[in-house]
């Protein structure tokens, strides 16, 4: 692997009793992959990043790139910032005011000959799309071209690792999503390796090969988007990613295999689900895109909330059980609020959590 954590903490205060920003994280990325960091504000995601550049000291765990140590405090290594090879985009840009876009990212090339810096500036440009606007200053820039100019400024050094802290957070949120899919076509152009930080669903499912979710300084799974999405490795990523509702389930064995038995009726395909605890009770999560609204389904909900997302309503629905679930429905079926609405489920992966009384 290209990049390897192994039990990295970092911890800001000795007191014992402080927890650290960052406890035993291990994760590793391929060559050329592009990995996110995501979770809830606090959990540690910058404080990670920031150990990776050797911005900040790990107090324990080994830091590995290419098999080369870059942090490893039981031997006493910590390699500089400067000689680690990993280059940073930040949230601010950081761009140099004064400089036009050829000389910002001219400015980590001093070292090269005049011809070849030329050379690569112009790859940059390319790569990046912003020839056109070559001399301008970046307050003349678009809060998109500024990140782009930062991107190039940082790819022009050829780090062997690229880390990136929240970069589209000051951009508007149509932006975001297609400028992250423009970022990861440019790195996957170029087969750089890069690492980013976001808490941005969205974001993170545009970039990442793999995505790391963090809570309250642990990783708490490392997979690609369709695995956390549809196989959550806990309740709390299962409503982190993609905003889940649960419902009282019962494991059943029928003549054609195990079933889980819900409010909405029995649940095929459990077979990859966590085994039930000592008893058959569990909790079932079930996302908007797992209930379908059906006129001839005999489960009836009543519509509580609605809210308007342009081809479809997202509801929110009341079991007879006294259950709340989602559901996206187009939008052409515009039901009135206390209406009642049949609905079945229609769940590709069943996922279940031991019940919530027994956690
Ligand atoms: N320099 C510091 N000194 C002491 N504690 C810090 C320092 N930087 C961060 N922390 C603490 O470490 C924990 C993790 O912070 P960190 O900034 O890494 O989280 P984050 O997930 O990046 O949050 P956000 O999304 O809000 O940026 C927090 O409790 C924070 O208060």
């Amino acid at each position: 692997m290209f990049l390897q954590l192994d039990r990295i903490t970092v911890a800001y205060s000795r007191a014992p009793a402080t927890r650290p920003a960052v406890q035993s994280v291990s994760f590793s990325l391929e060559a050329g992959g592009i990995g996110v960091l995501i979770g809830p504000s606090g959990c540690g995601k910058t404080s990670l990043l920031r150990a990776i550049a050797g911005l900040e000291p790990i107090s324990a765990g080994v830091l590995r790139i290419e098999g080369d140590v870059l942090s490893d405090p039981a031997h006493g290594v910590h390699r500089p910032p400067e000689h680690r090879g990993i280059g940073m985009v930040f949230q601010d840009y950081a761009l140099f005011p004064h400089l036009s876009v050829t000389d910002n990212i001219a400015f980590g090339l001093k070292h090269l000959p005049r011809p070849e810096r030329q050379q690569r500036v112009d790859e940059m440009l390319t790569l990046v799309g912003l020839e056109a606007v070559a001399q301008r200053a970046p307050h003349q820039l678009s809060g998109g071209q500024q990140q782009r100019v930062a991107l190039a400024r940082a790819l022009a050094r050829k780090p062997r690792l690229l880390l990136l802290d929240e970069p589209f957070s000051n951009l508007d949120i149509d932006l975001r999503e297609r400028l992250a899919q423009d970022v990861r076509t440019i790195l996957k152009q170029i087969g750089a390796t890069a690492l980013f930080v976001t808490h941005d669903q969205m974001e993170a499912f545009a970039l990442g090969d793999q995505i790391g979710v963090m809570h309250a300084g642990e990783l708490v799974q490392w997979d690609d988007a369709y695995t956390l999405y549809h196989r959550p490795a806990s309740r709390f990523v299962a409503q982190f990613i993609g905003h889940g509702a649960f419902t009282r389930g019962q494991w059943v064995n029928t003549p054609e295999g195990t079933r889980v038995d819900s409010a909405l009726g029995l649940l095929n395909d459990a077979s990859a689900c966590l085994l039930p605890g000592p008893s058959n009770e569990c909790d079932v999560l079930l996302r908007a895109d797992d209930v379908v609204h059906d006129d001839t389904s005999p489960i009836r909900a009543r519509v509580e909330r609605k809210a308007f997302r342009g081809a479809t309503f997202l509801y929110t629905l009341r079991l007879s059980s006294g259950e709340t679930v989602l559901a996206h429905v187009p939008s052409h079926h515009d039901h009135e609020i206390g209406e009642w609405i049949g609905v079945r489920a229609a769940v590709a992966h069943v996922v279940t959590f031991a019940n919530a009384s027994q956690d």
